[in-house]
């Protein structure tokens, strides 16, 4: 049920036009962002992920991840004062996030983001939100990628007024669902530590929620201490798959998808285990430590190397 702290109104909510935004980066984010995600945290001359941080050419020539994407809709994910939207921000939580490519990103740009309601639910226990944002290159206008972001609202459902559980998403159903994890070996497995500083180092790509952070806040959201960013997670597996399926090509990667299945704390563990299914890679990221499932979904690419 929705707390006194919360007030849904979804006819208001879904009528609200959302203000484009802009999102202008450069080859210095994009290291922090590699940075942020691992790249070279256990090994600095490894050249799978030197060439996300570095290249001797210079810095116009470094590679960017797809999982870079993501952070273009930070800007449109700050303010939480809509009208028929009023929630308390410590109870959020991230709940999936799905990215389109439509073709590689550049080291550098200015974009414009368009940005609006997807999805709206009411879960009883959750409302949950989905925000589209499609980011166009100012100047060319053309579309480079389609963030999907998720949001779990605890504490926030309960606020149909028919019988029927509220319900509302304007994208095909197939895009973003859950996967079915297959009983088979997993084709491939990488293991990789993440640091105990590695909130800290992944906020400084422009994710301050302070759930990530702040020890006190982490507390008041239910958790012993600040908790790993879902996309951060997400960045370790995609780099993962690059990796060991894609030969270490970025640009092999079209659509990603994942579910945040359970939080994850800086310094743990996350093996990430990967299935082929013709042109789409299926995964599951476990913490080592706990045992625990955090993350599943898939990613489409492009090709693959007869080696496979
Ligand atoms: C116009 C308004 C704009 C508003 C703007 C808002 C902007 C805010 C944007 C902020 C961006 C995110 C900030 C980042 C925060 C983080 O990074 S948090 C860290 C990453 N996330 C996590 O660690 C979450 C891990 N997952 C969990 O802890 C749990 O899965 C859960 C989310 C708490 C849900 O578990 P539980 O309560 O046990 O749910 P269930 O009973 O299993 O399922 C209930 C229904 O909800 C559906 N569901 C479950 N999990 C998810 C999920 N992850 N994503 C989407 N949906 C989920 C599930 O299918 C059930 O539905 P039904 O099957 O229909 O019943």
């Amino acid at each position: 049920m929705a707390t006194s702290d919360s007030e849904f109104n979804p006819d208001l909510l879904l009528a609200h036009k959302l203000p484009e935004t802009q999102y202008t980066y450069n080859e210095r984010d994009v290291a922090i962002y590699a940075l942020g995600i691992g790249a070279c945290g256990q090994d600095a001359v490894d050249s799978d992920e030197l060439k996300f941080v570095y290249h001797r050419d210079g810095q116009d020539f470094i590679q960017v991840l797809p999982t870079f994407a993501s952070l273009f809709t930070l800007g449109s994910m700050t303010r939480l004062n809509f009208p028929g939207f009023k929630y308390d921000p410590s109870l959020l939580l991230h709940g999936q996030q799905y990215i389109e490519i439509r073709r590689p990103l550049p080291s550098k740009a200015s974009l414009i983001n368009k940005v609006s309601l997807a999805g709206l639910q009411d879960k009883g226990k959750a409302a949950i939100l989905e925000i589209e944002t499609k980011s166009y290159e100012q100047g060319s206008g053309e579309l480079l990628c389609t963030n999907r972001t998720t949001v779990f609202l605890r504490g926030a459902g309960g606020f149909s007024n028919s019988s029927q559980p509220f319900s509302y998403k304007n994208y095909p159903s197939n895009q973003g669902l859950a996967v079915k994890i297959p009983q088979r070996q997993p084709l491939t497995v990488c293991e990789e530590r993440t640091q105990p500083s590695q909130a800290l180092l992944y906020r400084l790509s422009g994710d301050y929620n302070p759930l990530h952070s702040d020890p006190e806040f982490a507390k008041l959201a239910g958790f012993p201490r600040p908790i790993l960013h879902g996309l951060c997670t997400l960045g370790f597996a995609i780099k993962a798959i690059i990796k060991c399926v894609c030969k270490g090509d970025p640009t092999a990667v079209k659509t990603i998808s994942g579910r945040f299945l359970t939080i994850v704390f800086p310094g743990e563990t996350l093996i990430t285990e990967m299935w082929l299914e013709n042109l789409r890679v299926i995964y599951q990221t476990k913490v080592k430590e706990r045992n625990k499932i955090v993350l599943s979904g898939y990613v489409d690419i492009r090709g693959l190397s007869s080696s496979l």
